[in-house]
């Protein structure tokens, strides 16, 4: 009878040339881990994998891509009953992997699935958004998600990171604030909002700071809004001098609601959903994740 736990590796076809990577899976395997393999040509491709990974008992599942692979592992993974649920483990293989780069998930290969296999695991809250929508990492509205949803896919892989940044300065004469209302636990709040960042996690687009204090097992959503409706002086402040920024409203709660009279796109760890009225709620300690002892994102 072997004991040894299965561990399913979700891998986005993009990264399925990745030679560092094949090193480490080998190298696991000779050290007698049970890692499988299965990789995605398209969005769906994973929440199918996970449910394989239910009826194989596996005790993890690795999401091995950017955060919008980490997003529909995670998604779906919620979505199992909680006593069948694998641990998340998570390999960073994306362009801007701005929630394993804030968890401190190291970039080598090695290292990386070291730690998705064997890791502690922590319980860690997850973000349903809308009944039938998720997050982990961020949702980002107003004109930073017409940043990361727009950037062009050639664009990110020659640049990196740096492409949400350029690419929303060319676009600069088009962006305009979203007119909205938010509401959370003793937080209300209505005006025109430049960027709206709301985080399980800290940061998106590829390195910006949204939600600098934000926990992920603290049963709370970080709220940040980048008002004004002159766009280049408010984002000049807010961007050298956040602390003397006029423009910048901080809440906290463990859901909020957010409606506008048209529609507003929001930003869901890389994933668009569009619309006029949000709910957006916490569900606490769904998910247990392996992640480094020295995660800054937990209390
Ligand atoms: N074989 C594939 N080739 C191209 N795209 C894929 C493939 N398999 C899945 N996808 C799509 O890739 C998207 C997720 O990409 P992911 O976020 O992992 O990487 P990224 O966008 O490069 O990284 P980041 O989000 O960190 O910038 C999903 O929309 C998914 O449908
Ligand atoms: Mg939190």
């Amino acid at each position: 009878m072997d004991n040894t736990p299965i561990s399913l590796l979700i891998l986005n076809g993009k990264s399925a040339d990745n030679v560092p990577l094949r090193e480490a899976v080998m190298a696991q395997r000779e050290k007698g881990q049970d890692l499988q393999v299965r990789v995605t040509w398209e969005k769906g491709d994973a929440v199918r994998y996970v449910d394989e990974a239910v009826q194989l008992g596996a005790a993890t599942v690795i999401a091995g891509g950017g955060d919008g692979t980490i997003n529909e592992v995670a998604a779906a993974l919620a979505q199992v009953a909680q006593d069948k649920r694998p641990a998340l483990g998570i390999l960073p293989l994306g362009t801007a992997n701005d929630f394993a780069t804030s968890t401190s998930i190291p970039e080598e290969m090695d290292k990386a699935l070291a730690l998705a296999l064997l890791g502690k695991t922590t319980a860690i809250d997850i973000v349903r958004v809308n009944d039938d929508h998720y997050f982990i990492n961020m949702a980002t509205g107003g004109f930073g998600t017409r940043i990361t949803t727009e950037t062009p896919e050639r664009l990110k892989a020659a640049l990196g990171g740096v492409s949400y940044l350029i690419h929303g300065l060319m676009r600069m004469d088009t962006l305009k604030p979203d007119r909205c209302e938010i509401r959370g636990e003793g937080f209300q709040w209505q005006g025109d909002a430049l960027v709206i960042g709301i985080g399980n996690g800290r940061q998106a687009g590829g390195g910006q700071q949204l939600c600098p204090d934000a926990l992920i097992n603290d049963g709370l959503l970080d709220l940040r809004i980048y008002t004004g409706e002159e766009l280049l002086p408010a984002l000049f402040t807010t961007l050298t001098h956040p602390e003397d920024s006029p423009n910048i409203v901080d809440g906290s709660s463990a859901w909020f609601e957010i409606t506008a009279p048209h529609d507003i796109t929001f930003n869901l760890d890389g994933e668009p959903l569009t619309g006029q009225a949000f709910r957006i709620d916490v569900m606490p300690h769904a998910l247990m994740c392996r992640l480094p002892p020295d995660c800054e994102l937990l209390k």
